[in-house]
């Protein structure tokens, strides 16, 4: 399951920002390791110390692991400092490896150390492809580090085994972290879904209908229609007052879900209020407006929940241009006051008449 990139970005973000500071500090340990692995490996070895020392190859690792180091701890992208990490830990390896002597019997010193390697990483790395390129790099700095060491078959033996383990523990690893990812995600757009709707009727919520409208509504050209539409049932509260309240939801619920038929073509249909549903319609005027909405009111007063039922009334404003939002919505609550003072279960269309 692959996730948008802004949102990978912002989960690496998030997993890495508060230990962000501890990385940044652990970074430079890897030319002191390696550094102390070398001194190691010439304690253990009867060649002496100097062999070791007079290496360029350690040195040239040495000053590429320290820039490497001292680069990361500048990056402020976590998805940069995650790719350094892995570099920087391929480098460490065939640092390593390159270090290793032919003939050297401590090279199984090294073997735990490339195992150990994709274990490390993969709960780290979350991102798929990071953690398969930093197990692979790791097994084959161990292999460049064995061959280099001119190892004999029960070494190598010894290597498959353990790497064959770790690769299958790696993976484990992995399907775990993906798994927490995955919840994670869909944790956060249930929330952001969540945030975007009205709980009771899942029509958009009062502040995203508005949020959303304005943006619409900054993108309209001259020319372009656009009809908004407000949508207030009939004596509701005597519904509540004979039905209660679980029975004025449920028609509330049962009304949305006819307007959210609507959806498509760019509609915004949203609950503004208890029982004042909106709806800003690209691409109307409002005699298509209005017709439109005689097929919807006619089935709202078809609803019944058990037994009760009630009408709408609508306020219908087609959009002017250079018009905000809350005039437009002014314009049409205007004309839906107008049908409530007439009688209510009508539609009404804004006019200068309607206003006066
Ligand atoms: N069941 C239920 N009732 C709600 C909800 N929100 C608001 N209401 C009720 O909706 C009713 C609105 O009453 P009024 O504003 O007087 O409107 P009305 O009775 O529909 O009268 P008119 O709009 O003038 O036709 C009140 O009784 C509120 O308690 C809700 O989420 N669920």
């Amino acid at each position: 399951m692959e996730f948008p990139r802004d949102r990978e970005a912002a989960y690496v973000q998030r997993m890495f920002g508060w230990q962000r500071q501890r990385l940044r500090r652990l970074v430079l340990l890897a030319p002191v390791l390696l550094f102390l692995f070398v001194a190691l490996q010439a304690l253990l070895m009867p060649a002496p110390l100097s062999d070791w020392l007079h290496d360029p190859l350690l040195y040239v690792g040495l000053v590429v692991l320290t820039a490497v180091a001292l680069w990361m701890r500048t990056l402020h992208d976590a998805n940069l400092f995650a790719a350094g990490g892995v570099a920087l830990q391929t480098l460490f390896l065939v640092s390593c490896a390159m270090s290793t002597r032919p003939g050297h019997g401590g090279v199984g010193l090294l073997l735990p150390m490339f195992v150990a390697t994709p274990l490390v990483t993969a709960p780290f790395w979350a991102r798929n492809s990071t953690v398969m390129m930093a197990i692979l790099l790791g097994y084959l700095s161990g292999a460049l580090a064995l061959w280099h060491a001119h190892a004999g078959s029960t070494v190598w033996l010894a290597y498959g085994v353990q790497a064959l383990g770790g690769g299958i523990v790696a993976m484990a690893m992995h399907a775990t972290v993906d798994h927490a990812r995955r919840n994670y995600f869909l944790a956060e757009e249930e929330l952001a879904e969540r945030a975007r709707l009205d709980a009771l009727t899942s029509t958009l919520n009062r502040r995203h209908f508005i949020e959303t409208g304005e943006l619409m509504l900054s993108h309209m050209r001259l020319g372009q229609h656009l009809a908004a539409c407000f949508i207030d049932l009939d004596h509701f509260k005597r519904v509540n007052d004979q039905g209660g309240h679980r029975i004025g939801d449920q028609l509330l619920v049962a009304v949305a879900r006819r307007l959210l038929e609507l959806e498509g073509h760019g509609r915004l249909i949203g609950r503004l209020g208890g029982e004042e549903f909106a709806m800003l319609l690209p691409g109307l005027r409002m005699a298509e407006a209005e017709q439109l909405l005689q097929s919807v009111c006619a089935d709202i007063g078809e609803i019944a929940v058990e037994g009760h039922a009630c009408t709408a009334s609508v306020g219908i404003a087609e959009w002017q241009p250079g018009e905000t939002l809350s005039d437009l919505l002014h314009r049409a609550d205007l004309a839906l006051l107008n049908a409530k003072r007439n009688g209510r279960n009508r539609i009404v269309q804004w006019s200068e008449d309607v206003a006066a």
